[in-house]
C-alpha cells in the first residue's frame, strides 16, 4: 500500500464529496435522476412557498447574468441552449405553466452540462430534503471514509467539507447515510457561496473562516483543477482516485500525491 504522509503543520482536513467521499455513481445514478424525475411535480406542489420562490428567483437571476454579462468570448461554450425564466405577465394560469416549464428546462439544461451553479445546487438541496427525510434515499460513502474520519478526529484533526453541493444538501447526505447519521463527525461545511472550487481565492476564504492558515489545510479531491487552485493558495492537496472517477493524465499522476483510500494517509501523530 502506498502511504502519503500528512505534513506536520496540517490541522484541518477538507473533503470534497463526489468522487472523494462518495461514489460518482451515487450522485449520477441516484441523486441527479431524482431531480430530473421530480422537478416538475416539485415545482407544481411547492410553487407558492417562499423557499421555492427564492430558488426560482436565484435561477432566473443566474441565467440572466449568464446571458447578458458573460464576456463574448465565453458565450459559445456556455450559452448553447441556456433557458431564461420569464416573469409573470398577465394570464395567471398560462404564466404559471410557462414559468414552471422554463424552470424545468433550465434545470435540465444545467444538469446536462453538469453545471455547479449555486442556484441549481440550492434547488436540488431543497428537493432532496423531502426524499432523505422520508427515507427514500440514503447517501453512500466509500467504506474507508467513516473509519478514517473518526481516526483523524481522535488524532485532533478538524474535518470540513467543501463541495459544489449546497451546505444544506451536504448535511442531508451526512445526516442520512448508509452508515447512519454521521453529521457530528464534520466540523463545518462550505459550498460555492464562498466561491468556486477552481478558484484559489475560495481556499483563502475557507482558511479565514476556519481561523487557520491555508498551509494548515489538506484538501482531498478527485478533480485536479480544484487541487491546482487549492495548491495555488498554499493548501496541501492529495488527489483521490476512486472507481468511476475521471482518468488522470500521466503528468497529473506524476505531479500529485495520489490516494485510492483515506487509509493511505499517514498522520505523524497517530
Ligand atoms: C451534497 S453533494 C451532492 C452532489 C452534487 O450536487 C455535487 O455537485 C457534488 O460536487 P463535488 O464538489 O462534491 O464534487
Ligand atoms: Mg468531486
Amino acid at each position: 500500500m502506498v502511504v502519503v504522509s500528512v505534513p506536520a503543520e496540517v490541522t484541518v482536513i477538507l473533503l470534497d464529496i463526489e468522487g472523494t467521499t462518495t461514489p460518482i455513481a451515487f450522485v449520477k445514478d441516484t441523486l441527479f435522476p431524482y431531480i430530473k424525475e421530480n422537478v416538475k411535480e416539485y415545482l407544481q406542489t411547492h410553487w407558492d412557498e417562499e423557499e421555492c420562490q427564492q430558488d426560482v428567483s436565484l435561477l432566473r437571476k443566474q441565467v440572466r447574468t449568464l446571458l447578458f454579462h458573460i464576456p463574448a468570448a465565453e458565450e459559445d461554450a456556455h450559452l448553447d441552449g441556456a433557458v431564461p425564466i420569464p416573469m409573470a405577465s398577465g394570464n395567471a394560469v398560462d404564466d404559471l405553466q410557462r414559468m414552471i416549464q422554463a424552470v424545468v428546462d433550465n434545470v435540465y439544461w444545467q444538469m446536462s452540462h453538469d453545471r455547479k451553479t449555486t442556484a441549481l445546487k440550492q434547488l436540488q438541496g431543497h428537493m432532496w430534503k423531502a426524499a432523505f427525510a422520508a427515507g427514500r434515499m440514503k447517501a453512500e460513502f466509500f467504506a474507508d471514509v467513516v473509519p478514517a474520519v473518526r481516526r483523524w478526529r481522535e488524532a485532533g484533526m478538524k474535518v470540513y467539507i467543501y463541495s459544489s453541493g449546497s451546505v444544506e444538501a451536504q448535511k442531508l447526505l451526512f445526516g442520512h447515510s448508509t452508515e447512519g447519521d454521521i453529521l457530528e463527525l464534520i466540523d463545518g461545511h462550505f459550498d460555492t457561496k464562498i466561491g468556486h472550487k477552481v478558484e484559489s481565492e475560495s481556499y483563502r476564504k475557507i482558511a479565514d473562516s476556519i481561523g487557520c492558515l491555508t498551509s494548515n489545510i489538506l484538501f482531498l479531491t478527485d478533480v485536479t483543477l480544484e487541487a491546482s487552485a487549492a495548491e495555488e493558495a498554499d493548501v496541501h492537496v492529495a488527489v483521490v482516485v476512486r472507481p468511476g472517477n475521471a482518468g488522470l493524465t500521466d503528468d497529473e499522476k506524476t505531479y500529485y500525491n495520489l490516494i485510492t483510500s483515506f487509509s493511505e494517509l499517514y498522520l505523524p501523530s497517530t
